[in-house]
């Protein structure tokens, strides 16, 4: 037998040899037939268009073929999906490039993308490029650039983002940029969101003038002199890691230059000064003890008679979480827990829970560990418990496997990106715990659990299934969960990712919350392919890719499942098997006029909402065309399902629309009839 520990056996096993000459033989004379053919077919591709400009730029790296499906005989993006690797389409245009984490490495140049004209969003995070920064003058259109946790050096030119009047999100985190911080950035109109920090910039921080700036971040530099009176209102944790900045919101200037070592004083001066200087050490530090000590115990007997409002109800605003409070940052220097929230994004120390709110009573890992606990389940990503915390406070806490490859500052940094999410339908995440091999999130339990559990298990045999008014409240919320998650973040591949039943949870009043959404990022690659729902798509299956189409596929067979009560059984297995899916069932139901048979027998109150069924049915198949192409926007789908209010009104016209956004698996409307059996 042959092991690795015999090459010698292995180079005299003669029909091996054959074999392998024979391959080398064929790389041989085929490798010139290959590349002729993709001369041939990048001659095809129109100088100076998206595909031409892409193709351009790919030549430029380093690594070129790790984006191998990059192909010139096939257009980057068709309509709205992207067919390349990496590449964001609107309207079957190019408008964004996400090449992140891909081991990208070698100089970055983007001169080539500059002919892209509707070039909005670039993200190279997460890769080994080096050199210095690419220019980008001449990316005008450009909104969102992302270059952090990369490995570029050297200085950036002053005038480096002159004329960029769009961009509004800059993120150069985690380099080693130095020198001092291009002026030209301190000018830009638009500007919100800043991150330079984890570089070597040096020198004073410009003044920067834009009023809509909310978040800047250059901790972990060499930066001094006072900090610019246009950021006296950022976080301090902003600012820290920077021997030399002073002023407000740090200490006062002349705090700094008082423990300035420089001029070195002359040998009599020292051993005259050195009295004074230590008991003015001494006497600062006892007085920033005994002031610190006072504001935790004042903190501590307010919150305690403080009733804790877990977090708002529907449509309560929840955007006070984000306000300043001295008090917070006091108790951020306490050993048990660390806030995260949007402005006070500095990395946190490792081993604590972090909290992404600041409307919630805090706890501690050992509250959590103390606290009674239930297994509620283990999913496909890990287990996930009901811990009692207090009377008040029952939280659930999921573990998470398969969450290792990405780096801290890139967890961090996307817990506050989720942490900043704020909406009626999205369950938020109360606060998190990091350690390299374990990950834990924590969320508030919902009383009615999940979807799921209503719709396949929950119920003992006397139990009403869940009545049609319910149902319909359930997806509508669930729509405008997902609506929200795809405005917020346009830049993820796929907002959601993993919509299912058992992601949708429900409070007292059966109002549902999505869980588990945009994980994708921070999931190791590999099981995400084989755990995710998204990727038991047909696009996935069958041309090995997921988009924002895939969230729709997903919302398209949860609504399939609310009205049949059925389980996907398809989600038991990997990939897409249409022998085996939901949606063939419900198609072939109808198509065979049976439509009154696919819905849930165990639906009460069901009688008068005829339209309103068969509404929500078509845009559950609509949401299902295997094509994506054909398949409903979300937002269409949003739109629809938020129309299903008018149920009455809809009764009316039901069988006679013939809406083309329905262009489904429907073969025509007639199909469509209803008959009920019952
Ligand atoms: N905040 C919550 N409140 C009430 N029940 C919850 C909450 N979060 C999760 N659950 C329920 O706990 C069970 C286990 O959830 P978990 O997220 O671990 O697995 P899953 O959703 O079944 O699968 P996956 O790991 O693929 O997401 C599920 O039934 C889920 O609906």
């Amino acid at each position: 037998m042959l092991t690795w520990e015999h090459p010698v056996r292995l180079a005299s096993n003669t029909a091996l040899t054959k074999k392998l000459a024979l391959i080398t033989l064929l790389t041989i004379v085929l490798c010139p037939v290959t590349t002729v053919l993709s001369q041939q077919q990048q001659e095809e591709v129109v100088p100076g268009s998206d595909a031409d400009c892409l193709l351009r730029f790919k030549d430029t790296l380093a690594n070129a073929s790790v984006i191998s499906s990059w192909d010139p005989s096939t257009a980057p993006c068709k309509r709205n999906v992207a067919d390349w690797f990496g590449i964001l389409c609107i309207t079957g245009n190019v408008w964004g490039l996400q090449l992140e984490g891909m081991g990208l490495t070698g100089k970055l140049d983007l001169e080539p993308l500059a002919p892209i004209k509707n070039l909005r969003t670039l993200s190279f995070m997460n890769n080994h490029f080096n050199g210095p920064m690419p220019s980008v003058k001449n990316l005008g259109s450009l909104k969102s650039l992302y270059l952090s946790n990369n490995r570029f050096t050297g200085e950036i030119p002053a005038d480096a983002f002159d004329g960029m009047h769009h961009l509004k999100k800059l993120i150069l985190a985690n380099n080693a940029f130095r020198g001092k911080i291009p002026s030209s950035l301190a000018s830009l109109p638009m500007l919100i969101e800043v991150r330079l920090n984890g570089n070597q910039f040096q020198g004073e921080i410009p003044d920067f003038k834009q009023k809509d700036l909310k978040l800047a971040s250059f901790e972990n530099n060499d930066l001094e002199g006072p900090i610019p009176e246009s950021l006296r209102n950022m976080d301090p944790g902003s600012f820290a890691g920077n021997k030399n900045l002073c002023g407000p919101p740090l200490r006062s200037c002349s705090a700094i230059s008082l423990s300035s070592p420089d001029p070195p004083p002359s040998p009599t001066e020292k051993n005259k000064k050195e009295p004074f200087f230590t008991i003015a050490i001494v006497l600062i530090v006892i007085g920033i003890t005994l002031m610190i000590i006072s504001l935790v115990v004042c903190i501590l007997h307010t919150r305690r008679g403080k009733r804790l409002s877990a977090y708002p109800s529907a449509g309560q605003d929840r955007t006070e979480k984000y306000s300043y409070d001295q008090s917070e940052e006091m108790e951020k220097t306490s050993e048990t827990v660390t806030s995260y929230t949007s402005k006070r994004d500095a990395v946190p120390e490792q081993g604590k829970l972090l909290f992404l709110r600041d409307d919630i009573e805090r706890f501690d890992l050992q509250d959590l560990l103390r606290a009674s606990a239930e297994v509620l389940g283990s999913g496909s990503f890990g287990a996930s418990y009901k811990a009692g915390i207090n009377s008040e406070q029952t939280m659930v806490v999921k573990r998470y496997k398969h969450m290792n490859n990405v780096g801290r500052d890139e967890f961090h940094e996307h817990m506050s990106r989720l942490g900043r999410l704020n909406h009626p339908n999205l369950l938020p995440i109360v606060a998190y715990y990091y350690r390299k091999e374990e990950k834990l999130l924590v969320a508030e339990f919902m009383p009615n659990r999940s979807l799921a559990s209503h719709l396949h298990a929950n119920r003992s045999v006397d139990q009403p299934g869940l009545d049609w008014p319910t149902r319909v409240k359930i997806i509508q919320g669930v729509a405008k969960g997902l609506g929200y998650l795809f405005k917020e973040l346009p830049t993820l591949t796929i907002p959601h990712g993993h919509l299912k039943s058992s992601n949708v949870v429900l409070d007292e009043s059966f109002e549902p919350f999505l869980t588990d959404y945009a994980l994708r990022p921070v999931m190791n690659s590999e099981q995400s392919h084989n755990l995710m729902i998204s990727y038991k798509s047909p696009e996935y299956s069958i041309k090995g890719h997921i988009t924002k189409k895939t969230d729709v596929w997903c919302l398209g067979v949860l609504i399939l499942e609310l009205l049949t009560g059925r389980f996907p059984e398809n989600y038991l297995r990997q990939g897409y098997d249409a022998n085996m899916s939901l949606v063939t069932w419900v198609s072939d139901m109808v198509k065979e006029k049976k439509t009154g048979d696919v819905f849930d027998k165990e639906m009460t109150e069901k009688k008068k909402c005829k339209a309103e069924m068969l509404g929500l049915l078509k845009i559950g198949l609509s949401c299902c065309e295997e094509d994506e192409e054909r398949r409903m926007e979300m937002r269409d789908a949003v739109e629809k399902i938020e129309s299903l209010r008018e149920g009455q009104k809809l009764d009316k016209d039901a069988s006679a629309s013939t809406d083309n956004v329905f262009a489904s698996r429907l073969t025509d409307d007639d199909d469509f009839g209803f008959a009920m059996n019952r």
